[in-house]
């Protein structure tokens, strides 16, 4: 079998009998899922049921063996986990928010309204005292809050992010959530991945992963029943 990828304007994402993985290991088996233009999709799961490769998947970063994927038209952006993140890089809060511009063109000149659009991402996480700042001299969650207000620079269709509220305390965790449902507000597929139950019930669908297969999606309320999560963490 191989995969193929199509691009949508206003469906939001799908995954349709995806099957992906790594070298020695499938980490997703004939998944399909539904992810919808406009709203906050929560994925959820236990550490390695997936979430991350499914998120991949989406990004176009992991290429699946078999299955279809459907996407926003344009690059989609993805926040990956900030300890993944070399802490070393020789570059200030301002510049990591910058590289959202370049759309594929590294170090482009950026427009007066590019550098307006750095400029309010970062005052809307609240980074904007920090621009100055190396990257390497933030706190964890300081540097995921640059690393979200780097995507929405991208101003993509289809915003992607592993676990963005992990490291951060409740007002930052309280940031990052408002902006997710403003950006989505705004007709923006927006995905998460995460184990936080509460954050998963704020969203407005929810996507239920087990050892790599879809355990439910719906609606928090239905898609995060106990027999689901039950079915989901054993
Ligand atoms: N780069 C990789 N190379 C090999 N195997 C991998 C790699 N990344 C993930 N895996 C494996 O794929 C499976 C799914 O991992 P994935 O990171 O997608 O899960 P996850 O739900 O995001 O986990 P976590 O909550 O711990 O971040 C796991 O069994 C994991 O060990």
């Amino acid at each position: 079998m191989t995969s193929t990828t199509t691009t949508t304007t206003r469906t939001g994402a799908t995954l349709s009998r995806i099957s992906a993985g790594y070298a020695r290991q499938i980490a997703l088996h004939e998944v399909s899922a539904g992810f919808p233009a406009g709203a906050v999709t929560a994925v959820v799961g236990a550490n390695g049921s997936g979430k991350s490769t499914a998120l991949g998947v989406l990004a176009g970063i992991v290429r699946p063996v078999a299955g279809e994927v459907e996407r926003p038209a344009g690059r989609p952006a993805l926040v990956v986990q900030h300890d993944t993140v070399p802490a070393l890089l020789p570059i200030t809060v301002r510049e990591t928010v910058r590289m959202g511009r370049w759309a594929g063109r590294p170090w482009r000149r950026l427009s007066r309204q590019d550098r307006a659009v750095v400029d309010q991402c970062l005052a809307r996480l609240g980074v904007e005292s920090l621009a100055g700042r190396r990257l390497s001299a933030l706190s964890g969650g300081q540097r995921q809050r640059v690393l979200v207000a780097q995507a929405l620079a991208q101003e993509a269709g289809l915003l992607l992010l592993d676990e963005p509220t992990a490291a951060l305390d409740v007002p930052a965790r309280e940031t990052i959530s408002a902006t997710l449902r403003e950006v989505a507000d705004s007709g923006v597929t927006v995905v998460h991945a995460t184990h936080d139950l509460a954050e998963a019930r704020r969203a407005d669908h929810c996507v239920v992963l087990g050892r790599g297969r879809i355990v439910a999606e719906g609606p928090p309320a239905e898609a995060l029943s106990r027999e689901n999560l039950f079915d989901a963490w054993h």
